[in-house]
């Protein structure tokens, strides 16, 4: 039967990038996604924004809602301290497969944690299950409808901590109003919108950066 695009993306990581070296993976994945197939990969403008957040927090502990085929892993586990525990959650077990095998090629298994399932479900369980306290910082990359829900979790969890920072993708495109006015107009944040694009396109797009203030 006919491959899937993740599939499609992992086979040409697997051939394009050197094992070991997480920029070649990077490369290898916004190659194939310019020239071949266009996929929802953060991209490499607002991957460069992600990078820069991670670099400014440099976390201890990070959690990214949406792993996919595991780019935007790769791009934030190259980033991370020794020691940084890191879990990504993706809820697409065909998807899981894939992102398990691109950071593998990266090299970057040892530092990340890919649990298969719903956000909804795993945040309430990060404590129990992973022994975190609060996570330093999130980036929010999974569904649109879940990013309003979701930060409200956070904080009934008690997995937020003053100064942790959260980093949302596609707050235009496809867009997150509802998030957006609650991070906005919440006193209990402090939030900033970083204009891009939509990956790959010229379409605009953007991420926004909200530290929470306890
Ligand atoms: O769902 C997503 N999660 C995470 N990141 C995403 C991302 O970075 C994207 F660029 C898109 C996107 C945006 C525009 C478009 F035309 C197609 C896909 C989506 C998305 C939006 C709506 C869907 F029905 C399916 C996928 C996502
Ligand atoms: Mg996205």
């Amino acid at each position: 039967t006919r491959s899937t695009r993740p599939q499609r993306m992992l086979k040409a990581v697997q051939k394009n990038a050197t094992k070991g070296n997480p920029e070649s993976v990077i490369s290898a994945i916004d190659y194939f996604c310019k020239h071949s197939e266009w996929a929802m990969n953060v991209g490499d403008e607002k991957g460069s924004i992600l990078d820069s957040v991670v670099t400014e927090v440099n976390p201890s502990t990070v959690l990214e809602l949406g792993t996919y085929c595991g780019y935007s892993t790769v791009r934030i586990a190259r980033l991370l301290s020794p020691g940084t525990k890191f879990i990504t959650l993706e809820f697409n077990p065909a998807n899981v497969t894939v992102a398990r095998q691109i950071i593998a090629h990266a090299g970057l298994q040892d530092k990340v944690t890919v649990v298969e399932g719903s956000s909804g479900d795993l945040i309430p369980q990060m404590k129990e299950r992973f022994g975190i306290t609060t996570f330093d910082f999130i980036f929010l990359d999974h569904w649109k409808d879940r990013y309003l829900p979701d930060i409200k979790l956070f904080e009934e969890c008690g997995l937020l901590r003053k100064g942790s920072v959260l980093l949302a993708d596609n707050v235009i495109c496809p867009g997150a109003p509802e998030y957006l006015e609650y991070v906005r107009n919440s006193p209990r944040y402090e939030s900033r919108y970083y204009p891009a694009h939509l990956e790959y396109t010229t379409l605009e797009d953007g991420m926004e950066k909200s530290v929470f203030l306890g």
